[in-house]
């Protein structure tokens, strides 16, 4: 048996909340099988970022091509990608790849630590955004990638809209977890808006959510659910994971990776 196989591109959180280690949960509890390769190392928790090491940009290509010489590659994730140097590995890289391309545009982590410095944050606005086939960005990245305030649902709508015709995305999925009220997300995928709304889950275990909901995204789509459903999927499963989160860590604690398979262990 051949599984669908899923490939995350992403920095490391070894608190396993965020970065490659959610992706990794999520692409398990999907069913497809997952790779990954680790942009930098960092060190963090719950309660915020204590330092960072960035692998070498040689050695990320190394790593792109050791999967992509010998696994089937049929969903591409990037998360954390801190310099430009990087960038251009992973663009020059991408160009081998026939595989849906899910872009999580990380700026800041949950704890308000910046991941990626600003310089690089237009860097990848030129030439990422271009190739993804989906941008996952909440409000403060929508807000960092078009340079204008978001500040209602309205605005979050033609921020979607401007992503795909100005910055070239082949689709964008703004996340209203930032927000008050509801938890809505608004897709435009160059011909339709789509609303995703989910109850706003009274809790402040968030770290991760975004890792986790791109990541289930890209799972669905390496098994070939089309965008828009695996988007609703996705939703799905991050609102359970919110749902069912864990009081863990001493800031904001993680999700629950395996909150909708426990749903179905308690029917
Ligand atoms: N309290 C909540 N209840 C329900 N859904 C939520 C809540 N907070 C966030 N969400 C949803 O979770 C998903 C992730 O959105 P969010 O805007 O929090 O991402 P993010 O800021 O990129 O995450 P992070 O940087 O923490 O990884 C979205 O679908 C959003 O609507
Ligand atoms: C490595 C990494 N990527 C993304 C986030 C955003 O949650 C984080 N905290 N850490």
């Amino acid at each position: 048996m051949k599984p669908a196989c899923v490939l995350t591109i992403a920095g490391t959180d070894p608190s396993g909340g965020a970065g490659i280690q959610a992706d990794l949960k999520t692409f398990q509890e999907l069913q497809s099988y997952g790779m990954s390769v680790v942009t930098s190392v960092v060190a963090q928790n719950t309660t915020g970022v204590k330092n960072v090491h960035h692998l070498p940009d040689a050695f990320i290509r190394e790593q792109l091509f050791a999967v992509s010489e010998d696994m089937p590659v049929h969903a591409v994730k990037t998360g954390m990608i801190a310099n430009k140097e990087m960038m251009q590995v992973i663009k020059d890289w991408m160009q081998t790849v026939d595989a849906p391309y899910i872009m999580d545009p990380v700026m800041i982590a949950q704890s308000g630590d910046p991941l990626v410095e600003q310089e690089e944050q237009i860097y990848l606005k030129r030439h990422l955004v271009p190739e993804s086939t989906l941008v996952t960005p909440n409000i403060p990245e929508t807000e960092t990638l078009l340079n204008k305030q978001i500040d209602n649902e309205e605005d979050m709508k033609e921020a979607a809209v401007e992503i795909v015709e100005k910055l070239g995305a082949g689709a964008a999925l703004v996340k209203g977890g930032h927000l008050k009220g509801k938890a809505v997300d608004f897709l435009y995928d160059g011909h339709q808006l789509h609303t995703f709304e989910a109850e706003r889950i009274d809790s402040a275990n968030t770290h991760g959510t975004g890792c986790t909901y791109s990541a289930a995204i890209a799972a669905y789509m390496s098994r070939g659910y089309p965008l828009a459903q695996a988007v609703e999927k996705g939703k799905h499963f991050v609102t359970e994971a919110i749902r069912h989160s864990f009081n863990l860590g001493k800031g904001d604690g993680p999700t629950n990776h395996f909150a909708v398979r426990q749903e179905v262990f308690n029917q």
